[in-house]
């Protein structure tokens, strides 16, 4: 099988609310679909970049360009090898959300041609489990935040994430208070503060959320991306469990961030790592290392978020889940993929990621 050429369509994604963090607010999901188009008609590779900027980088006509400039003349005309994965990771550094639509679409070819679903085609640790999303709370006043909150636990999910960091600290940790106070005792709250804080306003606003005895099961990325050293010390200084995001997109950044001893909790999302092909080599460094994995997202559609799934599902250390994005639509766009029942999360049918290529490829062009 050969690769004759590479598609790509912008296509907005209208969200029922806005999705606000400490970094930004989106309305609209701005995805690229990506289509690698073979010699066989009825066999195409489909992908997704989103243009999450304020944490990769990655604006749309970076990604474009990306694909025009690099990507289609490295592919096209190109057999179909696994050593194309690795070409893709070398051939351009940073754009990791071009990389990552690119390398979803390669691995639903190389799995299609394998008649294999993508996790199994991946084969790497497989394991038979069971996985159940969290559903993050936007950062709102407290009111808002507990009506959200209380509505995500009706419909299902047992593990809200709440983001914090925009205000001070005394208003986050009332905005939890309220929360804890309002919904059952069992559902799992955990908070991301999307890089919020400076090294002292960290150790002051983890104090507190200590201090505070809430049950807060981790934070995510206290402070800014480059700030291995402190995320370091952080983790050991305090009790609550740090989960790093922001820092963690490549092997390097995993070195690093083993040899500080930032070492609780690792989110891997694959517009941060290029794709499923690095994703797999951070986590054998998490699993070398005994660290846990959630697998995140930004705000993307069901494309690469099955594709988080299949890597989710083959990767050991992969031990929770944040894929609420694309529940988060007003309408979906893509059929066959990720399964939603209530908080689970399982594979459709169907070789590579199991997604209704031809139709997605209908709706995005016209
Ligand atoms: C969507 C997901 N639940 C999430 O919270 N992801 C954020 C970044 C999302 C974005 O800004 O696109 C995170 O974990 O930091
Ligand atoms: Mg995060």
């Amino acid at each position: 099988m050969f690769i004759t050429d590479i598609k790509y369509y912008r296509y907005g994604t209208p969200l029922k609310k806005p999705f606000k963090t400490a970094l930004r607010t989106v309305e609209v999901i701005e995805s690229i679909y990506v289509f690698i188009e073979t010699n066989y008609d009825d066999v195409i590779g489909v992908g997704e970049a989103v243009p999450t900027y304020v944490i990769t980088g990655d604006t749309k006509g970076g990604i474009e360009a990306a694909i025009e400039e690099v990507f289609k003349p490295l592919l096209i005309n190109k057999h179909l090898t696994v050593k194309l994965l690795d070409e893709v990771q070398q051939v351009i550094v940073g754009n990791t959300s071009a990389k990552a639509a690119i390398d979803i679409a390669l691995y639903d070819l190389l799995s299609q041609e394998a008649e294999l679903p993508l996790y199994k085609y991946i084969n790497h640790n497989p394991g038979n489990k069971t996985l159940e999303t969290c559903y993050t709370v936007s950062l709102n006043e407290a009111v808002e935040m507990v009506e959200d909150g209380l509505k995500y636990v009706d419909e299902g999910f047992n593990h809200l994430k709440i983001k914090v960091g925009k205000d001070n600290v005394e208003t986050d940790l009332s905005r939890l208070k309220a929360l804890r106070s309002s919904l059952p005792s069992d559902v799992i709250l955990s908070a991301d503060a999307n890089q919020a804080w400076d090294e002292k306003g960290a150790r002051h606003a983890l104090k507190h959320f200590d201090e505070a005895d809430l049950k807060i099961e981790s934070i995510e990325q206290p402070v800014g991306r480059y700030e291995y050293t402190i995320l370091g010390a952080l983790t050991k200084q305090f009790n609550i469990p740090l989960m790093v995001d922001e820092s963690l997109f490549s092997t390097y950044d995993a070195r690093r961030l083993v040899e500080v001893g930032a070492n609780n909790l690792w989110n891997i999302k694959l517009m941060k790592t290029g794709g499923l092909h690095q994703a797999l080599k951070i986590h054998d460094i998490a699993q070398d290392e005994g660290i846990s994995c959630m697998v995140g997202c930004m705000i993307e559609t069901h494309v690469s978020v099955t594709a988080a799934l299949h890597f989710s599902l083959a990767a050991k250390q992969v031990s929770r889940v944040d894929f609420d994005a694309p529940l988060m639509v007003v309408e979906r766009q893509v059929e066959g993929g990720i399964v939603y029942e209530g908080a689970k999360v399982k594979a459709s049918e169907g070789f590579g990621l199991g997604i209704d290529r031809k139709s997605l490829y209908k709706k995005v062009r016209t």
